[in-house]
């Protein structure tokens, strides 16, 4: 069964347009001019329940204003769109009692109260029974380490503490399907390792399908079998990880750093068949570029081993975060460009 549908999405603001200097203000309050903005155009995609899925894209990309439809606070200009076998905005009072949100730059704990009370409170809005509440809340405590949160006013915890709290608040009421808006922001790479580990457990035990927004590519990498990558409103990338490396990626770089002096001659002589290309810094250092497709590492290594003697060598690849710089400056993942190695 698919945990969302989304079939030609789209979603236009109506903004209005302020003139420039005082003549144009004094104009603006007798005649005020609009202009449409179109966040969110014509996009079509369908997530199986289960899936943890990234979505991507630059800011003012269309991501909030998506996720906004997907959870019922915002009606879309036209579209279908099925979440958890609910329509969100024509029957949100039911539909919220499966979905679980989560928007890193917003809090859905009361400020001022202890944690504990706010769990309360969110478990008389969702209507979670009393044994159900005390068992699933044992769980989250014992799995987010909440206990000596508990007691607390949210105002007083730091902020990997309360986006631990958050992620707690969101699944009280044991929801299908989760959403996250930049759900690391600001925390620190431990927090950020543990939430990633928390989120993955929860999908592998619970089924938890989860859509997850975020700048951070790390995230991704950490939990996403699949990524949506969206441009100026449209989807512009919907697959793996994997695929987008491998058709994007431009290969790999070895950087040596020798033992006795060697010339390039040699090198290249040794690697003749491998379409390799080396360049020397100096005698004793230089670097190898293994075009993508082309031989193996290991291969390389193989010829080097026994002719010359290595001291050191580091191996880089294109990162995920080139990868997607690039494709955002071109707007489109059809073909690929020149990536450079990360070095
Ligand atoms: N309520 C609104 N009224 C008018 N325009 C809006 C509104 N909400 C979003 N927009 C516009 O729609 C476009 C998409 O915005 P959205 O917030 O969905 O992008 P985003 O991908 O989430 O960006 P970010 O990564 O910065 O959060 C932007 O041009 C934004 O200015």
């Amino acid at each position: 069964m698919n945990a969302i549908e989304v079939e030609h999405l789209r979603k236009q603001f109506r903004v209005q347009q302020n003139r420039e200097g005082l003549t144009g203000a004094i104009r603006d309050l007798f005649r005020r001019t609009y202009k449409e903005v179109i966040a969110v155009n014509d996009i079509s995609f369908t997530i199986p329940q289960g899936e943890i899925c990234g979505y991507i894209g630059e800011n003012g990309a269309g991501k909030s204003t998506t996720i906004k439809m997907l959870t019922g606070i915002l009606v879309p200009t036209s579209g279908r769109l099925q979440v958890g076998g609910y329509v969100p905005y024509e029957q949100r009072e039911k539909f919220v009692r499966h979905i679980g949100v989560v928007f890193g730059q917003r809090s859905q704990l009361w400020w001022d109260l202890g944690v504990i009370e706010s769990f309360q409170l969110l478990r008389k809005v969702y209507r979670v029974g009393q044994q159900d509440y005390k068992t699933r809340l044992d769980e989250l405590v014992e799995r987010l380490q909440l206990g000596d949160l508990l007691n607390r006013p949210v105002r007083k915890l730091s902020l990997g503490q309360r986006m631990r709290c958050e992620l707690a608040a969101s699944l009280i009421h044991n929801p299908s399907l989760l959403f996250l808006d930049e759900p690391t922001i600001g925390l620190d790479i431990v927090v950020k390792t543990e939430i990633r580990q928390f989120l993955k457990d929860l999908n592998q035990r619970n089924g938890t399908t989860i859509l997850l927004t975020t700048h951070d590519l790390q995230d991704i990498e950490a939990l996403c079998s699949r990524v949506i990558m969206l441009d100026e409103g449209q989807v512009i990338y919907d697959g793996n990880l994997d695929h987008l490396k491998s058709t994007w990626g431009k290969g790999k770089e070895i950087a040596f750093q020798f033992e006795s002096a060697v010339e390039l001659g040699q090198l290249e002589q040794l690697t003749k068949d491998l379409q390799v290309e080396w360049s020397l810094e100096n005698a004793m250092q230089g670097k190898v570029f293994i075009p993508q497709h082309a031989a193996k590492v290991s291969q390389v290594l193989a010829r080097l081993v026994n002719e010359v003697e290595i001291r050191d060598m580091k191996i880089f690849e294109t990162n995920t975060d080139d990868i997607v710089r690039e494709i955002y400056k071109t707007g489109s993942a059809d073909k690929p460009a020149e990536v450079s190695v990360h070095v």
